[in-house]
């Protein structure tokens, strides 16, 4: 059996959540009062109804993720063994819900300077990049530093559509066939999309390339633990059975009855009666550089599913909280003076780490020198817990709201856990909120003025409303 399947390490990877600080009765005036959760128990009753019956009837299928995917985590396995023996790069071609994920894990669970390792010290894995933007520069300084004959590319999209992520799918299809043939370069792409819809999936029927199934009711940004994640993860060596382990138990305490045991639930409410005291600003700030990149998969998720103009009533709301992402202590020395002292419009989420991987001490030198000695002998943890708890202990002092999300150790368990448990806390939000939290119309506009101005057929009419959109005025350029 597994590790992770054991109870007594399950009990021991629990995230915990201390909210003391976001309450009134530790930050003082600008928190929360247990009698404001209180208030809204209609609210959050019907928000748990509205959770338990989307479940029940296909609405939030990236629930059920953790237990219906036996079949596709053999599959992905089998052809990562594949692959690793074939390969030496591996390259996801994606963008937002299908980039960020993938980048988030392979910073959390692998070596931080794992491209520069040996392919030994990779465990034979091959490099890992992603190419999720189309700055030119970026894909020719890729073509520069990989080979092509030696690289396959996971191109990833939900909607097979999207024009970033489809327009480098061209330019690396026509490269590999012009310098690998078309039967080889096949091999070398693989797509992660719909069963059904989009463009990708009949260019993969056709060409015969590799695929994985995105579910149709799993949208991008909650996709991470379908084959966008999996596939990309596997691929780098992650345990992918742990991760999804991890979300299932996750799940598990997401079910809890009483709300104050309900760790994903309570991170919903919180968030929501910050928002409604005008906190406008959500700031992630992981105490890891393993977590530093989970903070930017947390941003678009919080950011698409709670940014919404109308309620599910049709008004206009303007709902939403930006996120902020910070690192800890690095930021400490470029934001925590906004944070401590600037406007009450924010809440802060420490994420913080018990065990880090590894451990340096600091040597007893300069003894003499108080303002350095004092460091001899202490530990980089213990510098960075200190550190961590002295900001939130400031943060306290200022009468900032905060909150510190606890990992026991990163692992491919907890991972699992923080990505299931921010799923769960967004829709819980996005349910108090009364908005869906599912959809993004707001990204269409851009999408639509793109296609219009690259005479997209069909968008002929966005074309003449941009052509007569008012001119410039010179004053206001400098
Ligand atoms: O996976 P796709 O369909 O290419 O979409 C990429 C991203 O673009 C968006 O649709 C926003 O434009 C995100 O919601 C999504 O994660």
């Amino acid at each position: 059996m597994s590790a992770y399947m054991n109870e007594d390490f399950q009990e021991k990877m629990k995230l915990r959540l201390n909210f003391n600080n976001m309450m009134e009765a530790f930050v003082g005036e600008k928190g929360i009062q247990e009698e404001e959760i209180a208030a809204i128990a209609a609210e959050i009753e019907d928000a748990e109804k509205a959770m338990v019956a989307k479940r029940a009837n296909g609405g939030m299928d990236w629930r059920d993720l953790p237990y219906n995917q036996d079949q596709v985590v053999e599959d992905i396995l089998e052809y990562a063994a594949w692959a690793k023996e074939e390969f030496d790069a591996f390259v996801v071609l994606g963008i937002g819900g299908s980039a960020l994920g993938p980048i988030a894990l392979q910073q959390a669970l692998n070596h931080p300077y794992y491209n520069e390792l040996s392919k030994e010290k990779r465990g034979g894995w091959p490099k890992f990049y992603v190419a999720d933007n189309v700055d030119p520069e970026r894909l020719v300084y890729l073509f520069q530093t990989i080979d092509p004959a030696r690289t396959l590319f996971n191109v990833t999209s939900k909607s097979g559509g999207t024009s970033e992520t489809m327009s480098q799918f061209m330019i690396i299809k026509s490269m590999l066939e012009e310098q690998l043939g078309k039967e080889e370069a096949a091999k070398h792409i693989v797509c992660t999309t719909d069963a059904e819809k989009g463009n990708l999936r009949p260019i993969c029927d056709q060409e015969g390339y590799k695929s994985f199934v995105i579910p149709a009711g799993v949208g991008g940004r909650f996709s991470e633990l379908t084959p966008v994640g999996l596939l990309p993860a596997a691929m780098t060596g992650i345990d992918i059975k742990e991760l999804l382990a991890g979300a299932a138990f996750m799940d598990e305490q997401c079910k809890e009855e009483d709300t104050y045991r309900n760790i994903g639930h309570m991170y919903g409410i919180l968030s929501y009666l910050a928002m409604k005291q005008g906190k406008n600003i959500q700031v992630m700030m992981p105490y890891a550089d393993s977590l530093k990149y989970m903070a930017d998969w947390f941003a678009q998720l919080w950011a698409e599913s709670l940014g919404k103009k109308y309620n599910n009533d049709g008004q206009e709301v303007f709902a939403g909280q930006t996120p902020v992402k910070a690192l800890g202590v690095t930021d400490q020395h470029s934001q925590v003076q906004l944070y401590a002292e600037g406007p009450f419009d924010k809440m802060i989420v420490f994420l913080g780490v018990d065990q880090y991987r590894e451990e340096i001490v600091i040597p007893k030198i300069y003894g003499e020198i108080p303002s350095l000695g004092f460091l001899g002998g202490a530990s980089h943890s213990q510098l960075i817990q200190t550190e961590q708890m002295a900001t939130e202990y400031a943060l306290l002092k200022a009468g900032k709201m905060n909150m510190t999300l606890t990992v026991p150790q990163v692992n491919a368990f907890t991972m699992g856990e923080l990505l299931y448990l921010f799923e769960v806390a967004t829709a819980f939000a996005g349910e108090l909120l009364q908005i869906n939290a599912f959809d993004q119309p707001g990204v269409e506009g851009g999408k639509n003025a793109t296609y219009a101005m690259f005479g997209r057929p069909g968008y002929e009419d966005v074309k003449k409303e941009l052509d007569s959109r008012p001119e410039a005025d010179a004053r206001f350029i400098i």
